[in-house]
């Protein structure tokens, strides 16, 4: 299961450290929902967790996927791709991810404007909504493969944060949808 906590930005150590507080200031799921990200937990060990994914992707209208296996050995381009993945951008479409193997962080922007943490491990799939500052690194274990999911084209545009894409059309549509709400659960963030 998915694990969220305020990334501490003053922690000098490399991004695929944890960077949480001390003590930890953890966020609860249901503030990503707030948020409008949503995970589910699918036992990868069991035959037949391909039936839940399809089923989500039914549902939701994934037509799409394909794999990325993320490391060293598998990634063409590696280091440039994980900078690319660690620079804050936003999408116009959901980034769906599911992952099979090994572990990553997702970092989301608050509402406040924060980075919050997302651990992700071998079962978890998340949903980023459109519009939603975020980014990837990989954790110090340094390997990642995930299954991506995509309702039409298998395409990836990665739109990095600028006066621009404060006023992409996407972005404006997210912050209309949970403003209210969400500033609510999150009013008491530092
Ligand atoms: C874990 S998939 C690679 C990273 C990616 O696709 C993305 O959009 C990061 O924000
Ligand atoms: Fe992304």
């Amino acid at each position: 299961m998915v694990q969220a906590w305020y990334y501490n930005d003053a922690d000098p150590s490399d991004g695929r450290e944890p960077h949480q507080y001390t003590p930890n200031r953890s966020v609860t799921l249901d503030q990503l929902a707030q948020v409008g990200v949503l995970q589910w937990t699918i036992d990868v060990t069991k035959p037949g967790y391909l039936e839940t994914v399809d089923r989500i992707s039914q549902e939701r209208a994934y037509k799409n996927r394909d794999e990325i296996t993320i490391s060293k050995e598998a990634l063409p381009n590696y280091d440039e791709k994980l900078k690319i993945f660690f620079t804050e951008h936003i999408h116009e479409d959901e980034e769906i991810r599911f992952i099979l193997e090994g572990s990553g962080y997702f970092d989301i922007r608050s509402p406040g404007d924060r980075w919050i943490r997302i651990a992700c491990e071998a079962g978890d799939m998340i949903i980023l909504p459109a519009g939603m500052y975020h980014r990837f690194t990989l954790d110090t274990k340094n390997y990642l493969k995930a299954m991506r999911l995509f309702k039409e084209d298998p395409k990836w545009t990665p739109l990095n944060r600028s006066s621009e894409t404060d006023v992409n059309p996407y972005r404006k549509d997210y912050l209309a949808s949970f403003a209210q709400p969400a500033a609510a659960l999150f009013a008491g963030e530092i």
